[in-house]
């Protein structure tokens, strides 16, 4: 196998010599690998990149979200605000989702991936991507999406929702979700970062970890 090196040109990788394989492993061969013809794409990168955070309830999502879309001058969008009433109804009365329910939403929130990068957008998007044909239905086609998943213990993420006041998800429901949680994969091209640690830290995490440039 040929060794590639990299250098920075205009702030993105490019390979010194002509590959024969895929210049990144972390690339998702399924859908970004684009055949060795010109410029190179970089683990996809094109010219607007959405992060999704993925994660049970409680797990950090809208905060760690929030604060990345704040460091990176990015538009943030939680994916609460992408359910039908009907799911916040259920879940208001705490009754988990079904796989139907997650249906529209997650239909929902692929649109409006795809009329950000329609509009050359940037953006951070915080979903709970439970299921690994979810997360798929999120990531697969759009090589401007890149998914960090917040993995967290039980007890952890308890205690965090025993504190927080005023959401419609209850800390009861926690048990559901992570019964509904399907670990990321290594062939997802998942970034997972353990919430053990304070936003701020977390949010380096993200930033370094997908080598995502920072607001002046
Ligand atoms: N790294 C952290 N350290 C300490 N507390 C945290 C951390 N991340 C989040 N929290 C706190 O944990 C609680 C849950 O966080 P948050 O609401 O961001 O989770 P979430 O994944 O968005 O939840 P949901 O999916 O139910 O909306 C909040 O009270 C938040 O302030
Ligand atoms: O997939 C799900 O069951 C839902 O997305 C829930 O996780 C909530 O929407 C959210 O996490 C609570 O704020």
């Amino acid at each position: 196998m040929q060794d590639i090196q990299f250098s920075e040109v205009d702030g993105v990788p490019t390979p010194s010599a002509s590959p024969v394989t895929p210049p990144c492993r972390r690339h998702r061969s399924r859908h970004r690998l684009p055949d060795w013809t010109g410029p190179v794409i970089y683990r996809g990168r094109v010219n607007d990149t959405a992060v999704i955070i993925t994660g049970v309830s409680g797990s950090g999502k809208t905060t760690i979200g929030k604060g990345l879309a704040e460091r990176l001058g990015w538009p943030y969008a939680d994916a609460d605000d992408f359910h039908p009433p009907h799911n916040v109804h259920k879940l208001t009365h705490g009754h988990p989702l079904t796989d139907e329910d997650r249906q529209p939403w997650l239909t929902a929130m692929g649109d409006w991936l795809d009329a950000r990068h329609a509009a050359d957008e940037s953006v951070v998007l915080s979903c709970s991507g439970l299921k690994r044909r979810y997360r798929d239905q999120l990531h697969d086609g759009r090589p401007q999406v890149h998914i960090v998943h917040l993995h967290g213990t039980v007890d952890l993420i308890a205690e965090r929702l025993r504190h927080r006041h005023g959401h419609f998800m209850k800390a009861h429901m926690l048990e559901g979700q992570f019964s509904d949680l399907e670990d990321p994969q290594a062939d997802e091209d998942i970034l997972t970062v353990n919430v053990d640690q304070t936003p701020e830290a977390i949010v380096s995490e993200i930033v370094s970890g997908l080598k995502l440039a920072e607001s002046a």
